[in-house]
C-alpha cells in the first residue's frame, strides 16, 4: 500500500488547491500538496518536507482528518490528510503548474484527483458548510 500525505494548507480563510502538471501520474488534476510518505517518517514530517520540496514554503500540520484509501491500476493508495497553517515563504511551483488560494464555498468547482473528493466533502463539514 502506498501512503500518501496531503496538506490543506490555511490561510486568512482561504486554502492552497494545486494543479498537477501533465507529466505527473493524475495529470492536470486538482489535489493539496503532498506525497508519499518516506520509511520511519511520521506523516506531519512528510508533509512538512514535501509542501517545502513541491512549493518552497513552510506549514504546520494542526489537525489530521480522515484517510481515504483509493484502488488505482496498479497500487492501493491511502490519502492522509492534514489540515495545516501556512508558516511562511514565498510559493514557487518546483512540480505543479499552477495553484490558487480558494475560499473553501469554491472547492468543489475544481477537477479533483479521486481520493481528494471525500477529503474535501469532509473538509467542508467541518467548516459547517455542508
Ligand atoms: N500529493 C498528492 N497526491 C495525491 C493526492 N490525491 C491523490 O490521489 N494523489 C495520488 C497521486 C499519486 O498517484 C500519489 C502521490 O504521488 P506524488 O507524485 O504526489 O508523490 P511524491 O511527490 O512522493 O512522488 P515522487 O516524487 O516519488 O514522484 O497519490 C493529493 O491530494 N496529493
Amino acid at each position: 500500500m502506498l501512503k500518501v500525505t496531503c496538506a490543506i494548507i490555511e490561510l486568512h480563510g482561504k486554502v492552497l488547491v494545486t494543479q498537477r502538471s501533465e507529466f505527473m501520474r493524475e495529470p492536470l488534476l486538482w489535489e493539496f500538496p503532498g506525497g508519499k510518505l518516506e520509511q520511519g517518517e511520521t506523516e506531519e514530517a512528510c508533509l512538512v518536507r514535501e509542501v517545502y520540496e513541491e512549493l518552497n514554503i513552510h506549514v504546520r500540520p494542526l489537525k489530521r482528518l480522515t484517510p481515504v484509501m483509493h484502488q488505482t491500476k496498479n497500487h492501493l493508495i491511502e490519502l492522509i490528510p492534514h489540515i495545516c497553517t501556512y508558516v511562511g515563504g514565498v510559493i514557487h511551483l518546483l512540480e505543479h503548474i499552477a495553484f490558487e488560494w480558494v475560499d473553501p464555498s469554491a472547492l468543489q468547482k475544481y477537477n479533483w484527483c479521486l481520493p481528494d473528493v471525500p477529503v474535501v466533502e469532509e473538509y467542508l463539514r467541518l467548516k459547517k458548510m455542508t
